[in-house]
């Protein structure tokens, strides 16, 4: 069936590395006018979601997807939620769903999540997978191919790869990390993202997702996920039971989410001091930073974005967008306990307390 007489709604999969700006990309799209009718489900994992605050509501479905990482839980939240949206099209809850898209977190391994798109019966006759779009941060780009197989999985299965920070870069850095994306992944379209706007044709002419075009690894990924999936069914009607992961360690287990809260606001050059001395000590460690921040006299929290020891311009918000006021600040580390972030905040903010007499 070709794509244009395939009544199915089109997903597409939206990827990328933590930090990569997918989020940022997500903003962009919703905004154009050829995404009227998307519905976006986004997975975050930690203990809060921040990401759906910060999607430009634009959209009334916007889905959080929070019960964990969307490839070790895909056979939970992810299709229930991709059911129930289906079912509230056809109750007229939801008046136009002509497509979704759904971010995933940046550590997600995209081969579960399409294979249940392309496999589970009852979700493949209601939405097809379109494509697979991946945003790679040019400026970190041989660090995460480097280290982390996420981040190269992410690549080798994409359609389209966004290179992202391109403003940040000039020419033979930019050149560079096409090279390096090229290599794992030749067929794959790149553009370059500019601030603020989808990526001209993005999305237009993806037919359906090929696995087969993505070269052998793709495919090894996707069978991977198969067997596993039989022997998690095998186990499931042994037991007389479901169970949630698909795999049992999918992800480098020495990666952790802390998530630090304050209820009592902070001033800028206090909070901003403290993080900069977190950062400063944890280092290369610190994979991923970003929160909302109470700032004594704002209406609004400041947002903070960092990845590994990079911190991006932070920014207030006109109004909090939703009831709870504290500080929320999500970290996502390899091999720094939580309580090392929490006395590094301790003993900084109150040291400059006693000076500044706050
Ligand atoms: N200069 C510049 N900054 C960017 C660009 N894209 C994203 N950023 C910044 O990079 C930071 C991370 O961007 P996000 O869009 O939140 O990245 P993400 O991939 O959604 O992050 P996770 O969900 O944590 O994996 C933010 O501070 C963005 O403003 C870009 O093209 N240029």
């Amino acid at each position: 069936m070709n794509s244009e007489n395939d009544a199915r709604i089109p997903v597409t999969l939206l990827t990328g590395f933590l930090g990569s700006g997918k989020t940022t990309l997500l903003n962009a799209m919703l905004r154009a006018p050829e995404m009227a009718g998307c519905a976006v489900l986004i997975n975050e994992v930690g203990a809060i979601g921040i990401d759906h605050l910060l999607v430009e509501q634009v959209t009334e479905d916007v889905v959080l997807l929070e019960s964990g990482c969307l490839c070790c839980t895909v056979r939970g939240e992810f299709s229930r939620s991709l059911r129930d949206l289906f079912m509230r099209r056809l109750r007229g809850e939801v008046k136009d769903l002509r497509r979704v898209v759904i971010e995933t977190t940046g550590l997600a391994d995209p081969a579960p999540v399409a294979h249940m798109l392309m496999r589970d019966f009852f979700l493949a006759e209601r939405f097809r997978l379109d494509g697979i779009v991946t945003t790679v941060d040019a400026r970190n780009v041989a660090w995460q191919l480097g280290q982390h197989e996420e981040a190269v999985r992410q690549v080798a299965m994409a359609d389209r790869v966004v290179l992202t920070k391109c403003d940040l870069l000039d020419e033979e850095e930019l050149a560079d990390g096409e090279a390096r994306v090229r290599r794992l992944n030749p067929l794959a379209s790149q553009w370059r993202s500019r601030p603020g706007a989808m990526p001209e044709g993005l999305l237009t002419g993806m037919a359906l997702y090929d696995p087969a075009s993505k070269g052998e690894d793709v495919l090894r990924w996707l069978s991977e996920t198969a067997a596993a999936e039989q022997t998690r069914l095998r186990t499931a009607s042994a037991f007389g039971r479901r169970t949630a992961s698909v795999s049992a360690v999918r992800h480098d287990e020495r990666v952790e989410t802390h998530v630090l809260r304050f209820t009592e606001p902070f001033t800028w050059p206090v909070f901003s001091d403290a993080l900069d001395f977190i950062l400063s000590l944890a280092g290369e460690r610190i994979l991923r930073i970003k929160g909302l921040v109470a700032i004594a006299g704002e209406p609004g929290p400041r947002v903070v974005h960092g990845v590994r020891q990079e911190r991006y311009p932070s920014f207030s918000l006109p109004a909090w967008p939703d009831e709870d006021r504290d500080t929320r600040l999500v970290f996502i580390v390899r091999d720094v306990p939580l309580e090392a972030l929490e006395l590094g905040f301790k003993l900084r903010t109150e040291a400059a307390s006693e000076t500044t007499g706050e």
